[in-house]
This record gives C-alpha cells, structure tokens and sequence, in this order.
C-alpha cells in the first residue's frame, strides 16, 4: 500500500515546512508515504469562498486515481486514539491494494464533489487546524502510529 498526504497550496512558513519534512522523513523508514501538494489557486481575491472551494475540488479530484481509498481530514470526521489510529492503519496496510490518500482541504473546506468521493471522514480533533498548521500535527500522528506498530519508543502510555 502507498499512503498519500494530497494537501492544496504549498506550505508557507518556514517552521512548518521544517517540521513536516523532518516527519515526512522519519515515517518513510516505515511506510511508502508521500506528501503531494496541488499549487493554490491564483488571484483567489476576485473569487467568493464557494468558488475557490469548488475550484480547489476540482483540481483534487483531478489528482485522484482509480482504485484509491480516499479520506477526508475533517474536524466533523471520526476521532480516534493515537493508538486506534495506529491499529486502524494496520488494517489499511492489510486491505488496502492502491493507494491510501488523506486529503487536507484549503482554508474554507472541501467542496461538495469532494465530500461525495470520499470514502471517510477523520478528525484529529474537534477545533479547527489552519490548513497550513494541520498538515504538521498529521504527519506527526502517521509518525507515531508506525512507531506504535513497530515498537518504538515515541509513544508513551
Ligand atoms: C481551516 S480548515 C477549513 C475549515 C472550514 N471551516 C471547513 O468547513 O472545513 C482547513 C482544512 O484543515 C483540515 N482541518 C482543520 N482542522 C481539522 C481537524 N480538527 N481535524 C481534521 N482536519 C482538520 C481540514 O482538511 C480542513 O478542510
């Protein structure tokens, strides 16, 4: 199984692309993981939320392949343990053939298309993450969710 970070515009701050990379790396010594980032959308100011959203949709549906099991980073998704996560990541290493693509939306959300293709809703919590923001604390819990499965030190509990 492949497992894809599919996140729209690049990452800006440098603190962030930091980190990210640093988890992006350290889960690649137990996973095929790969973070793809579909370019922001220019002159987004003459654009109304709606359109942005629908025209973001577009471009990620654009990226999806058949056969792909595709799940939506949504604050109204499922939440789950850091150690569910990881058995839940087991399962998927055992059933899934293609490709596991999470999805981050962009600052207004997914569209409507969107929502209809996924096949799941996951929230890493209740509050809502800057699309920027919650692209670090994902790759840190994929991270940890290897380590859980693979007995490593990081997670304590
Ligand atoms: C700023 S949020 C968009 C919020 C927007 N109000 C909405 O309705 O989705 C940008 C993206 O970050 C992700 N996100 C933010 N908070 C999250 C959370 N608690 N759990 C999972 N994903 C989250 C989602 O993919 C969301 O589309």
């Amino acid at each position: 199984m492949k497992t894809t970070l599919l996140v729209v515009g690049r990452t800006v701050e440098q603190h962030f692309i930091t980190a990210i990379n640093d988890y992006v790396q350290r889960t690649k010594r137990y996973l095929s993981f790969e973070m793809e980032v579909i370019p922001e959308l220019k002159n987004t100011k003459s654009l109304s939320m709606e359109v942005q959203k629908e025209k973001e949709g577009e471009l990620i549906l654009k990226a999806l392949q058949p056969g792909d099991v595709v799940v939506l980073l949504d604050e109204g998704g499922k939440e789950m343990r850091s150690i569910e996560f990881a058995d839940y990541m087991k399962r998927k290493m055992n059933t899934v053939n293609k490709r596991l693509v999470f999805i981050i939306g962009g600052p207004y959300g997914f569209s409507p298309k969107v929502y209809e293709a996924a096949h799941e809703k996951m929230s890493l919590s209740r509050m809502t993450f800057s699309h920027q923001m919650v692209r670090l604390i994902f790759v840190e819990q994929l991270y940890r969710a290897m380590t859980i499965l693979n007995g490593g030190p990081y997670h304590h509990e």
